[in-house]
């Protein structure tokens, strides 16, 4: 228990599957910890094949945020609307609202208040990134944000919703990360995409490839299923793929403030030549990787001065993490973590480009020969 790091949340108790039940659910995944290192999931709770339902949740245990394009704050306004207006139906999610992570152990773009971790990230971009979207959520909670009055907090104090002065900056920011991590794109029944809270659902963690499900949504009852992808053994963590830009680390962090350590990693996406978070990277590196000599040439240079760029090297970070681990704070911790991982995968990328590069001088030296052998005829 004491190696259970603060983010990691604790297991929801049996209310969630009771509620979930009674509104007519079908569950056949129980929620844990599914690593050594106590990460928060969801496993099977019996052997399931490929093809069939895990699991079933009506409409009626769901919520309709707001439109899937809204930022965080935003989001977070509309559900303290909704809260607050029906006392009686917030009162009958409680067992959902249980299940959700507490206050202060959750990070994203949105609440990435502290300039010392920004600067963690050895990249001006990202830390740019995260500023701008921070400075969002404390304008839409300010009301100094450049929108529409209704859509900012202050509306809600206006309106005099009963609670809404309770509402501190600390639950905002909360609510405001929530919204952009724990939240699914449907659309709901007018054909609108929007941003949909599905309890348990929310629970299962990201995989890209070897995820083993998919979420749909019946489109004539609006009830959701979790569907088999593979066959998955009683005990088996079930993992979903959020979305294929994941996969760059860079991504992840920003966006769901995790990484993951894959073999062999992926560069990152400002390490690519599009060089921003721009998201569509479905492809493996090796597709953005150049063939032609020359080409391969100048990249090497690009990406070894990128990895000699850094304050740090990727086994000084290592250091930092093996001998003031304990010290950091989380956030710290998982930022330090990342930028170690994002410079293995710029070295690992240097090296293979280094074997295409050889490959490319050899085609050429014995086309070369072949014309100078020509020449001498
Ligand atoms: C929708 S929630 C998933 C459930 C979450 N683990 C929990 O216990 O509440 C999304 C969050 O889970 C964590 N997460 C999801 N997939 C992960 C993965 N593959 N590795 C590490 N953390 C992951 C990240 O913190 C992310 O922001």
């Amino acid at each position: 228990k004491e190696a259970v790091a603060i983010n990691e949340h604790p297991t929801p108790s049996a209310d969630l599957y009771t509620w979930l039940e009674a509104k007519g659910a079908t569950v056949n995944i129980v929620v844990g910890p599914v690593n050594e290192g106590g990460l928060r999931g969801t496993v099977a709770t019996k052997d399931i094949a490929s093809g069939d339902l895990i699991c079933q949740i009506p409409h009626s245990v769901t919520v309709d945020v707001g439109d899937h394009s809204l930022p965080g704050a935003e989001l977070a306004v509309q559900l303290f609307r909704r809260q607050l207006t029906d006392p009686k139906w917030n009162a009958s999610f409680e067992p959902y609202w249980k299940s959700l992570p507490a206050m202060g152990t959750l990070h994203s773009k949105e609440i990435w208040e502290n300039p010392k971790h920004r600067e963690l990230l050895q990249n001006d971009y990202l830390a740019r990134y995260a500023e701008v979207n921070t400075n969002w959520t404390r304008d839409v909670f300010a009301g100094n944000a450049s929108l529409d009055p209704g859509r900012m907090f202050p509306a809600l104090l206006a309106e005099k919703l009963p609670g809404a002065d309770k509402v501190t900056f600390e639950d905002f920011k909360h609510a405001a990360s929530l919204m952009a991590t724990y939240t699914f794109v449907f659309p709901n029944k007018e054909g609108t995409y929007m941003r949909v809270l599905l309890p348990l659902f929310d629970l299962i963690n990201h995989k890209g490839t070897g995820a083993n499900t998919y979420v749909g949504k019946d489109a004539a009852t609006g009830s959701y299923h979790l569907i088999a992808t593979k066959d998955i053994k009683k005990g088996e963590e079930v993992t979903h793929c959020y979305n294929w830009d994941n996969e760059r680390n860079d991504y992840s962090l920003i966006h769901y403030f995790f990484i993951q350590k894959l073999d062999p990693p992926r560069l990152c996406a400002i390490d690519l030549p599009s060089g921003s978070l721009d998201g569509g990277f479905t492809e493996p590196d090796d597709r953005y990787l150049p063939h032609e000599k020359g080409a391969i040439q100048e990249l090497i240079a690009e990406l070894e001065a990128r990895l000699s760029g850094f304050p740090t090297t990727e086994e000084e970070d290592e250091e930092i993490l093996a001998k003031e681990g304990g010290k950091l704070d989380w956030i710290s911790h998982r930022v330090i973590d990342f930028r170690r991982e994002r410079k293995t995968s710029l070295r690992l990328a240097i090296e293979r480009l280094k074997e295409r590069e050889k490959i490319a001088y050899s085609l050429l030296s014995s086309t070369t020969k072949a014309s100078a052998g020509k020449e001498e005829l």
